[in-house]
């Protein structure tokens, strides 16, 4: 297995300029292709995750041309009408393609399967099936009941009122707003239990609408989309900067001084982790804000107990400040991390204790104490992109690390360990 040993950082300076956003690229991608002209999609993310969703829009169809970089892709919408894939459409893990996807080919016509990763096929999906079968969905399980792989027979959904469980992921809802408009009918959605991750609405909702498509609701509990509709292609959109990808230099900012200027989200982003470099603030972080970028310096790191519901990704940011600040840190109401790319929450506490921390994995929650001691070891990333990244911050508190499978980055972020380097002294 390879291995990437981190040296002591002992100060960062300089400035980065993000990667587009994972959440933005794939949604955008998506509805453009869905849309009826041609868009340009410039600083798409170029990721594993990406490559998923335009490895499958091709087998759908769709005629995509990137630049060298992979960064601007042209995409010649079809209006809504795919081909039948010659195989089946390999998700890899990516939620944001393996969700939306489940929704959209539901509703067109045509046969379709979709696959992914061994750990897809343990990342639920039922709560989103179950509310496209009860529109009339024609999905079928073709292993395990409520999880990946699926075969669908798409083109059978009227619209109507349908509930949807909201509580383990945001993007089955996410999933089923993006297709509605492709429905025969209109389409009333009610959320039952509490919906979890609310600001990636924010974002597919804001996308939806540059797209041409309205949605109404009240207060994120009843939504409304009219049935058949068009996604009217642009001419020109641009994708922010991933500020889940930003959590990473405004903790190393944070952490070890000097100053970071991260550019791509600011305080107008569209994306709730943004909210992170909020929570590093009352941490003790001193931050200029700007519409489109941030200015991160040092300040004395104060324990904090947040619930981090609203920031799922960037949270686990903190586990790792945690480290390095003064008094425990508790982060609360993040069940969801168990169902992502590992059972996040296990692992991060597994290895923050292998560093020295005291921890307590609760149920919903984790709670960190700082080590007395730091232990010079090798950090298991469970093929989780945010674990390798979040725990390069103990390099940046001081302190060798060494990070299996660092490669396990290019989930979202590729060119990750290579940023940090210019950055760090
Ligand atoms: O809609 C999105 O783009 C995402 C929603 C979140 O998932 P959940 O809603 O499952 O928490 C987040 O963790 C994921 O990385 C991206
Ligand atoms: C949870 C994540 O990914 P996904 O989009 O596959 O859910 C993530 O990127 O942290």
């Amino acid at each position: 297995m390879e291995q990437l040993r981190l040296e002591p950082i002992s100060r960062v300076n300089g400035s980065v300029t993000l990667p587009g956003s994972k959440s933005l690229s794939n949604r955008i991608l998506l509805l453009a292709a869905l849309a009826n002209g041609t868009t340009v999609v410039e600083n798409l993310l170029d990721s594993d995750d990406i490559r998923h969703m335009l490895g499958a829009l091709q087998l759908l169809g769709v005629n995509v041309s990137l630049n060298q970089e992979r960064t601007v892709a042209t995409v010649q919408g079809v209006g809504g009408v795919f081909k039948t894939p010659r195989e089946p459409l390999f998700l890899g893990n990516a939620g944001t393609a393996y969700r939306p996807l489940t929704a959209v080919l539901a509703a067109v016509a045509g046969e379709y399967e979709l696959i992914g990763e061994p750990r897809m096929e343990e990342r639920p999906i039922g709560h989103l099936v179950d509310a496209l079968q009860a529109l009339g969905g024609d999905i079928t399980y073709s292993k395990n009941k409520d999880y990946p792989p699926l075969k669908i027979i798409g083109g059978q959904i009227n619209g109507g009122e349908v509930a949807i469980d909201g509580s383990i992921s945001s993007q089955f809802l996410t999933a089923l707003l993006m297709a509605a408009p492709l429905f025969n009918g209109d389409t009333k959605i009610t959320i039952k239990g509490t919906l979890v991750s609310k600001p990636y609405i924010d974002i597919t909702l804001d996308v939806m609408a540059r797209f041409g498509i309205e949605v109404e609701h009240s207060n994120y509990a009843t939504f409304t989309v009219k049935g058949g509709q068009q996604y009217q292609s642009l001419e020109r959109i641009m994708v922010e900067g991933d500020a889940s990808s930003a959590s990473y230099f405004v903790a190393a900012a944070a952490i070890a001084g000097g100053e970071i200027e991260i550019k791509g989200v600011g305080a107008k982003s569209v994306q709730g982790d943004i909210g992170f470099a909020k929570v590093m603030e009352q941490v003790g972080a001193k931050i200029d804000w700007y519409d489109e970028r941030l200015v991160v310096r040092k300040g004395q790191l104060n324990g904090v107990d947040i619930d981090a519901n609203a920031i799922p990704d960037a949270a686990m940011t903190l586990a790792t400040v945690a480290l390095f600040a003064k008094g425990p840190t508790a982060i609360r109401n993040i069940y969801n991390w168990r169902v992502k790319e590992t059972d996040r929450l296990h692992a991060m506490a597994t290895e923050l204790r292998k560093v020295g921390a005291e921890v307590v994995e609760g149920h919903d929650f984790i709670e960190i104490t700082p080590p007395k001691h730091f232990n010079d070891v090798a950090i298991d990333t469970y093929d989780d992109h945010r674990i390798a990244m979040c725990f390069a911050m103990v390099a940046v508190g001081g302190k060798p690390i060494t990070i299996n499978d660092p490669k396990c980055t290019y989930k979202t972020f590729p060119t990750f360990f290579n940023v940090l380097a210019s950055v760090s002294e």
